[in-house]
């Protein structure tokens, strides 16, 4: 078992197709919302429940390691990338639990387009049994939840101390108000497919990557 106990530990999974700035702005603003001292970041192998990425598993986590090279908040794990089958967060969060044993707070950063889609989530029942939800702001989407029984579900778990995240292992999800980045890979894709401009988007040492793989070209 890991010795950081009661430090919480919290994850940023995604597919990074490519990773830009409305991944770490967010992350690094629900950093100082949320009193996160380290960042471990997922790239998957096997994105569920959306078109499978144009770079392959290895130029993903390449280009977040390249963008998050230097900040110590973060580091990069791997194991989502030694699963062939469909990268469940749930199983993620298992073998993190697993690992660290059911003490140790630990929380699964995502931005608001994912908690509005939450609820077809693999197992998605038992995320806050595993760990806490900390919901950074995305522009285009909605704070509440469509159907009542869900937006329920969001009010009896919200915590609005990030002390408490601190304080117990799961359950509990946390909205902070960071700010919001009109930024998707979608568009960047498109945007290098068609020769448009991206800077400002994501870093440079990413972009250089991108066109030194020729990635995303038309
Ligand atoms: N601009 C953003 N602001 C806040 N959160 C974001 C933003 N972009 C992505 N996220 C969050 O980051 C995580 C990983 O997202 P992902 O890698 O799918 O990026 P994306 O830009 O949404 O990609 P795509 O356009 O290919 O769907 C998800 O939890 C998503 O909600
Ligand atoms: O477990 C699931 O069913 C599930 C469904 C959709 C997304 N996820 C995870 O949520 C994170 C963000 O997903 P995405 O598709 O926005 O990159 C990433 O770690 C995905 O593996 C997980």
């Amino acid at each position: 078992m890991a010795d950081s106990l009661s430090e919480l530990i919290a994850l940023y999974g995604g597919t990074f197709d490519p990773v830009h700035y409305g991944h770490i702005k967010s992350v690094i603003a629900m950093a100082k919302a949320a009193q996160l001292k380290q960042v471990i970041v997922l790239p998957n192998n096997v994105p569920p429940h959306r078109p499978q990425p144009d770079a392959s598993s290895e130029q993903r986590k390449a280009m977040v390691q390249l963008a998050v090279a230097g900040n110590p908040l973060f580091t990069v794990d791997c194991r989502e990338l030694e699963r062939d089958t469909p990268s469940w967060t749930v199983a993620t969060l298992e073998t993190f639990r697993h690992e660290y044993g059911p003490e140790q707070p630990l929380a699964f950063i995502i931005g608001q387009d994912s908690l509005l889609t939450l609820h077809k989530w693999y197992q998605h029942e038992k995320i806050l049994s595993l760990c806490h939800l900390l919901v950074c702001r995305r522009p285009g989407y909605p704070l509440t939840l469509p159907e009542p029984g869900r937006q329920q579900w969001l009010e009896d778990n919200l915590v609005t101390e990030a002390s408490l995240l601190h304080q117990s292992p799961c359950g509990s999800i946390f909205l902070a108000d960071t700010p919001e980045y009109a930024i998707s890979a979608t568009e960047i894709r498109t945007r290098l497919a068609n020769n448009s401009p991206c800077n400002d988007l994501l870093p440079d040492s990413v972009l250089d990557y991108i066109r030194r793989e020729h990635l995303y070209q038309s």
